[in-house]
């Protein structure tokens, strides 16, 4: 179903943007649950974001809530959907189709939120042919043709790194301007085109760096060790 696409609206911080979908999912869960108008504290309390935050957030979009009942919720719904393109469906193509590109396509989740797996692509002569999640893999020197065919919007990358710039030039090339790169590469991309990264080692650095100071410092020897240290230093 294809209606109209407003691109997010200019103006917004990259960091609203980034929210939106926390938002989005809340509310959801909210009007699946029957109910009708929420709180700006309880909105945010369900979202994980300061209550504050999130009324700056929801004044971008020119959603202030009626003071004493709060936000309706699927009139919310509906206007963060819009903002965010949500009432149309995107094609998406993954390139790179090893054991990431294979979890990703067979991944059901996304076409409930408007996202269509539309054409996988690798350049592995092996694995063109194959069959993943229903669709046949496709070779990469087909990229264009495939962009054009499908509509393709979005692009997701799940190849070595080594491959990503140079996958990402050609997207570029054939015109793709959203890049979800999964690959640990630093990748330049010309301005216009959005490029976003997903990292999940750096997600779990993060979360290490936190139960380490639960932990107390990494750094922080027990008795023992710095007994031992000690002795090593002065031979
Ligand atoms: N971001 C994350 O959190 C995260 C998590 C897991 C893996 N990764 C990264 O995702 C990438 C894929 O991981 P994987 O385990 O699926 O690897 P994999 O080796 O199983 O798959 C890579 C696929 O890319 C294909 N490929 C190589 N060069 C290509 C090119 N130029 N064009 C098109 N296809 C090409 C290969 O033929 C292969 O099918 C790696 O870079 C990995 O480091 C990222």
């Amino acid at each position: 179903m294809k209606l109209v696409s407003p691109p997010v609206p200019r103006g917004v911080p990259e960091a609203t943007v980034a929210r939106l979908p926390l938002y989005l999912r809340a509310l959801t869960a909210l009007a699946e649950r029957g109910v009708a108008t929420v709180s700006s504290d309880e909105l945010a309390e369900t979202s994980g974001v300061n209550s504050a935050k999130l009324r700056k957030d929801l004044s971008y979009l020119g959603s202030y809530g009626t003071r004493g009942v709060g936000y309706e919720v699927e009139f919310l719904q509906h206007q963060i959907s819009r903002e965010i393109g949500l009432t149309q469906d995107w094609s998406v193509a993954i390139v790179g189709i090893g054991n990431l590109g294979h979890a990703l396509a067979n991944y059901g989740g996304f076409a409930s939120r408007g996202f269509r797996i539309a054409a996988l692509l690798d350049a592995e002569p092996e694995r063109v042919g194959t069959e993943v999640a229903g669709l046949h893999v496709r070779p990469v020197d087909e990229l264009e043709r495939i962009v054009t065919e499908h509509n393709i919007a979005i692009a997701i990358v799940a190849t070595p790194a080594h491959a990503a710039q140079a996958v990402c030039d050609r997207l570029v090339e054939v015109g793709i301007t959203s890049i979800l790169n999964f690959a640990p590469a630093v990748v330049q991309v010309p301005e216009g085109v959005v490029l976003r990264k997903v990292d999940l080692s750096t997600e779990l650095q993060i979360l290490a760096y936190h139960e380490q100071r639960r932990n107390g410092s990494a750094l922080a020897l027990t008795a023992e060790q710095a007994v031992e240290l000690a002795k090593a230093v002065r031979g």
